[in-house]
């Protein structure tokens, strides 16, 4: 290996958690019955191409997604996708042939919302994710994102929606009804300060707007309220209320972040082997501290990310620190934009995705990105711009919502997500926009502020070499993540003995996730490396290749043989 320098230092252990258990209470449960809906095809367009399925090469100790090697192939390994997809799973895509359909579109993620659906429902879904991973070999993620205490409305007794119209009197009541006994146009709220808390004249928000009441008055547990702004209720949909303008915060703002039916799903998260739990209405750190040290106590060694949902005023007030302690954040546009004025969304999207970048954890966009393709084959133009916007601010993830969950075209929405990030991935490359100099350093040890200077060095040398990867060799994925924040010009294929950081580096801009089982010996490890990917066409004689250990702590720059 001529040509190539290297010096060594073994890595500091990763910190231990000393928070204490967090006490569950008994919940109250409730458990709607996941049900399609139907949304009407009022366009006809011609399908955007997929990329058809790969054929499963096995090359004996070395694991990567299936659909993640095609693409590699398909597009050139200089050119293969930098920005991960995380696909919501909802009644339009839980059976095993959906969700494979997805998986081979592309989804890097998939995320049930214990807001709907009862355990079981998604206990199958995450299990056929695995089954999947197990059987045809995806290396697809799961993410539990926990329902929280927002305020919102029933299930509307399976209906699949209501209307309101304008001038109607509706009541909002904290009273609980047997179905057939609930009375017309009257909607159970599940917060039972509701009624105490809203006062005559204010203005009651249903889905930050979609529809709008005005309180005209209150008896006792029923709050009566004529609808200003008519629309479709949907179940379960999110209720604010607003006073002189502003977002009215009272008792609810004392809501526990997570309620103790989220604990149960936590559990039940942990019971499931989920990869990442998302903590919905996120207000300080604390919480976050308080979880994660409730898994590892639950689930010792347990690698379970927590990413923090920015979808709260609250959570505003304490970004840097709520990114630091999570293992990654998602911009929550959907209830965000319900919380504060909807032309400040775009900003709190650009400065979460830089602080997460500053601070090394991944930032995941969120809500609305295709809304229409719920009901059209093609996005708006204004979509394809939005998309666009958070793929050139390098986002390490775009989200499906409703357009996976149940919208007409999900596998469509998910290869529009596909097209635009490669196509803005690569406008991007060529204007060679790197910007890794402004970085600051996140470590808190000498020994990780090493492994930082080694990846931001690594990156800046391949971007200068025109490498044509970088390796990364990593037993807890930390030196993976560190290279990936430098968002370098080249793809980073990651090496991990462990399925499960394999999965969670899934959620990570320009990671290229392999399982390889690796030794100390680093010399040994790459000539076997090496092999493996030339005898599957992923690598070949001549690139050139930057490669990173956090075992050694060591760059090589090698032409591969
Ligand atoms: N498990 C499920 N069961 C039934 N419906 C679901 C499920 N998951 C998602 N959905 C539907 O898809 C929509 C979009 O999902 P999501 O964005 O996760 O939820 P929400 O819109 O409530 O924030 C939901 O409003 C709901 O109608
Ligand atoms: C992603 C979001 O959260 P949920 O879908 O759980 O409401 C959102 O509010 O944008
Ligand atoms: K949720
Ligand atoms: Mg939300």
């Amino acid at each position: 290996m001529s040509g190539s320098f290297r010096f060594s230092i073994s890595l500091s252990p990763l910190h231990s958690n000393e928070f204490p258990r967090m006490p569950v209470t008994k919940p109250r449960i409730h458990v709607p019955v996941p049900k399609p809906m139907t949304v009407a095809l009022s366009k006809v367009v011609s399908p955007l191409r997929v990329a058809a399925p790969a054929v499963m090469i096995a090359a004996a100790g070395l694991e990567v997604d299936r659909v993640t090697e095609a693409e590699l192939k398909e597009n050139g390994f200089r050119s293969t996708r930098r920005t991960k997809i995380v696909c919501t799973i909802g009644p339009r895509t839980c059976e095993l042939e959906e969700i494979e359909a997805l998986a081979v579109g592309g989804m890097n993620v998939a995320r049930v919302n214990m807001c709907h659906g009862t355990r079981e429902w998604h206990r199958d879904v995450i299990r056929r994710v695995r089954q999947l991973n197990e059987e045809k070999g995806f290396a697809v993620a799961v993410m539990m994102d926990t329902e929280g205490s927002e305020i919102h409305m029933d299930d509307l007794n399976d209906a699949e929606s209501a209307k309101a119209e304008d001038g109607q009197i509706w009541t909002f009541t904290v009273r609980a009804f047997d179905q057939p006994s609930r009375p017309e146009r009257t909607i159970t709220v599940n917060y039972d300060g509701f009624a105490e808390d809203v006062k005559v004249g204010d203005e009651l928000l249903v889905d930050g707007g979609m529809v709008k009441f005005v309180v005209t008055e209150k008896i006792g547990p029923d709050v009566i309220c004529r609808c200003t702004d008519p629309g479709l209720l949907l179940p379960r949909a999110n209720l604010t209320f607003w006073r002189n303008g502003s977002l009215v915060r009272e008792r609810n703002a004392m809501l526990p972040t997570i309620s103790s039916k989220d604990w149960l799903d936590i559990d039940f998260g942990i019971e499931e082997g989920v990869d990442f739990i998302a903590v919905s209405f996120v207000k300080s750190a604390e919480v976050i501290k308080t979880l994660k040290s409730y898994i590892i106590d639950r689930s010792p060694g347990s690698q379970i990310g927590i990413i923090a949902k920015i979808e709260s005023i609250d959570s505003l007030k304490n970004l840097e620190e709520l990114i630091r302690v999570s293992d990654g954040t998602m911009v929550a546009r959907g209830d965000l934009g319900a919380q504060i004025p909807l032309e400040q969304v775009p900003l709190v999207q650009h400065e979460v995705i830089q602080l997460c970048r500053q601070l090394n954890k991944p930032a995941i966009v969120a809500s609305q990105l295709l809304e229409s393709m719920i009901e059209y084959p093609i996005p708006t133009r204004a979509e394809v711009a939005d998309v666009s916007e958070a793929v050139g601010q390098q986002a390490d993830a775009l989200m499906l919502s409703s357009e996976s969950a149940m919208g007409q075209y999900p596998e469509k929405a998910l290869a529009v997500l596909r097209s635009v990030s490669l196509r803005i991935e690569k406008c991007r490359r060529e204007e060679k926009h790197w910007d890794v100099t402004d970085l600051r350093i996140v470590s808190s040890s000498k020994l990780d502020e090493i492994s930082e200077e080694i990846c931001n060095t690594t990156s800046r040398m391949a971007n200068k070499l025109k490498a044509d990867a970088i390796l990364v060799y990593t037993k807890t994925g930390q030196t993976a993540s560190l290279l990936s924040r430098n968002r370098p010009d080249c793809p980073i294929f990651a090496f991990t003995p462990s399925t499960s950081i394999q999965r969670c580096l899934n959620l990570q801009w320009g990671l290229i996730p392999f399982r390889l089982d690796f030794s100390d010996d680093m010399e040994s490890n790459l000539n076997r490396t090496f092999s493996l990917l030339k005898a599957r066409a992923m690598i070949k004689s001549g690139d050139l290749i930057i490669v990173v250990s956090d075992v050694m702590q060591s760059i090589q720059a090698i032409k591969v043989p």
